[in-house]
């Protein structure tokens, strides 16, 4: 169990990684009004002089602090009612601060507080030190109520999942492998639980399965989709009884024999891997943390130079550099485990190693014939999968970009140039996308991030990633639920910051002959332009995957009589997936919806949300084919 299990509030450090200076460009209040916390936190980033500057004082009271950073965030989160022209980048310090000098500073002081009047997103804390953050937090409850910032009814929602558009896939292990720890991962903003086949058994991960089950039937508004991640071709050292110190210049021989264990010499599991590796190829365990050169071959055992040394454990990885292993992308372990799938009703697999798009045709196949309503992630991941990547993703249903595996087979500066071609390729095709591995590495053992890991989950906001994994940070890592919480946190304060109305690459080119994107599009330019939040009724999941293709700045509020369609839903950016019996009635079907989400906080009366009924099944066929509407939310 991780050290953070039981620690866990919600309100806790949740936005421990606000980059606090860029709540300054919002706020404007004299230095003398400071109350002392946020007085110490802007001593904390900015010289003295410089805040003493009558024309340069800032904001000041908390309540400013807290109204601002919300504005911001709400510019394009949620309701999307008060987002800033799309044209308006997000300003830099001094062009915020310096052209005050020449303006009448009430002007601005009177811009602020429309802003603060219109706001709608709830705030975000910033702490100062840690024994500031009860206060803080204190003090920010008695804001929140005294400028009615967030709907109290918001609080009864599963607000990770509402407010922020990038899903979170979190791999369960030890640490995590509990009911405790499975509701509080959801309720900390877990979106796509995933059991790497790997690691554990049938029974272990059964038991995973079953408890997210009984999560989502038991939760009135969330669901947490089931990802089941195949183990694949992988080659890995053997099981260890502890670990062995490898020191560079040392002699190391990797031997086909299983249960070997000694001080230099382990087990790979794989019988061809004599054969695949060549003298002077570089072995790389566990993506790179430790390499070896080979020196030399026989039938059975490959001895190897330690050049970087470590810490071997237990059933690690191996790689040989430039080289995919000659195995099928599907052994018969995964089958094994792909069938353990079907019987449990997952909702993805994630592939392993997959090099062509013939390996997801035989899988989707099978998967056909035994009536399985399952959807397909591919792992790129492999050498051999780059030259075919437009086939292979035109084949899935999303993509997985796979860092670890992808660095050790190709040289790693490859990483951040594949991971955008494959977000790029997977946008342009309307396919989901993940960018996984080493995203919060660091908080396996520490409680905070390094800087470069927060930036790393910002790019893959900003390039566009349907989704954001977790690996060993919540699988066996000590603060699973920080983990995931400095995710959210992140992902939220990107979101805010990508202009409105970017629009995929295939735009005016795909929907041209189908009428389902047509309207997918056209619903996306509408709540785009009059700053709606869309609602669209789907038995399938196909017409809210369309939308979030287009990814229209408000949240997608899907609403699907189908459990396994909400569950499905949870990995698409923007949407907000509900569960809801439809009636016969669709207008009946329409009214209830909005009731739901108004009784949420989700949205107010008098709003406009953008009504799109089309789809593969719309609950509207019978009226007509397809329509776009806006209707204002009624006032009760
Ligand atoms: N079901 C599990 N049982 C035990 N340990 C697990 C499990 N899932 C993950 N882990 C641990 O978490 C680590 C990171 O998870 P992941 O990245 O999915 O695995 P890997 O990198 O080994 O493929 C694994 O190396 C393993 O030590
Ligand atoms: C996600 C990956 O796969 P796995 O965790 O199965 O090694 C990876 O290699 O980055």
């Amino acid at each position: 169990m991780g050290h953070d299990s039981g620690k866990f509030d919600t309100n806790e450090d949740v936005s421990c990684l606000v980059p606090c200076p860029r709540a300054l460009h919002f706020i404007f209040v004299s230095w003398p009004d400071l109350c002392p916390t946020p007085r110490r936190f802007l001593q904390t980033f900015y010289p003295p002089q410089l805040l003493h500057t009558p024309l340069l004082s800032l904001s000041a009271t908390m309540s400013q602090v807290v109204a601002t950073r919300s504005i911001h965030t709400s510019l394009t989160s949620g309701s999307a009612h008060h987002r800033l022209p799309t044209s308006l980048k997000a300003p830099t310090f001094a062009s915020k601060v310096f052209p005050l000098q020449k303006n009448n500073p009430s002007k601005v002081r009177y811009r602020s507080c429309r802003l603060n009047a219109r706001k709608s997103a709830p705030a975000e804390v910033v702490p100062v030190s840690p024994e500031d953050d009860s206060k803080i937090e204190e003090e920010l409850r008695h804001l929140r109520g005294i400028q009615q910032l967030g709907d109290t009814a918001v609080e009864m929602w599963s607000k990770p999942t509402f407010r922020r558009k990038t899903k979170i896939v979190c791999t369960i292990g030890p640490s995590t492998n509990t009911r405790e720890m499975i509701w509080k991962l959801a309720e900390a903003g877990m979106n796509v639980a995933r059991m790497n086949m790997s690691h554990g058994d049938h029974a272990s991960h059964q038991k995973v399965i079953d408890l997210v089950k009984e999560y989502n039937a038991q939760s009135k508004d969330n669901a947490i989709a089931i990802m089941l991640d195949t183990k694949g071709p992988e080659v890995r050292s053997g099981d260890l009884h502890q670990p062995i110190l490898l020191t560079p210049g040392q002699e190391f021989t990797f031997t086909i024999h299983r249960g070997v264990g000694t001080a230099d010499c382990v087990s790979v599991n794989y019988d061809d891997f004599v054969n695949d590796v060549e003298v002077g190829d570089m072995i790389l365990v566990d993506g790179g943390m430790m390499s070896l050169m080979v020196k030399s071959k026989t039938e059975d055992s490959v001895k190897c130079e330690v050049v970087d040394g470590g810490e071997l454990k237990s059933r690690r990885h191996l790689n040989v550099r430039g080289k995919s292993a000659t195995l099928p992308s599907i052994t018969d372990k995964d089958w094994d485990d792909i069938k353990f799938g079907v019987d449990n009703k997952v909702d993805f697999y994630a592939v392993s190693f997959v090099k062509d798009a013939q390996v997801v045709h035989e899988l989707k196949n099978y998967l056909k014939s035994c009536d399985a309503d399952i959807h397909v992630i591919v792992k790129i991941e492999s050498a051999d999968s780059i030259p075919n990547l437009h086939s292979i993703i035109t084949a899935s249903d999303g993509a997985m970009v796979a860092r670890g595996d992808l660095g050790a087979e190709l040289p790693i500066e490859e990483v951040p140039l594949l991971q955008e071609e494959i977000i790029n390729i997977c946008r342009s095709m309307g396919k989901a996308v993940i960018v996984a591995t080493n995203m919060l590495e660091s908080m396996i053992v520490h409680p905070t991030p390094t800087r470069a890991e927060v930036s790393d989950i910002a790019i893959a906001v900003r390039e566009g990633s349907d989704a954001i994994m977790l690996s060993g940070e919540t699988a066996h890592g000590k603060f699973p639920l920080k983990a995931v919480k400095v995710m959210h946190t992140v992902a939220l304060r990107t979101e805010a910051t990508i202009p409105v109305g970017q629009m995929p690459p295939n735009i005016g080119k795909v929907f041209k002959n189908h009428m389902s994107e047509m309207f997918a599009y056209h619903a996306t330019m509408m709540s785009n332009t009059l700053g709606t939040s869309t609602v669209v009724f789907t038995r399938s999941g196909f017409m809210a995957i369309l939308l979030s293709h287009y990814r229209p700045a408000g949240t997608i509020f899907a609403f699907t009589d189908e459990k396994r369609t909400q569950q499905r839903l949870a990995l698409y950016q923007g949407v907000c997936p509900i569960y809801m019996k439809f009636s016969e009635d669709p207008e009946e079907t329409f009214t209830r919806g909005l009731d739901l989400l108004q009784k949420q906080g989700m949205v107010k009366a008098g709003e406009e949300v953008a009504l799109v009924q089309s789809g593969k099944q719309p609950i509207w066929r019978f009226q007509s084919t397809h329509n776009i509407q806006v209707r204002r939310v009624s006032i009760k």
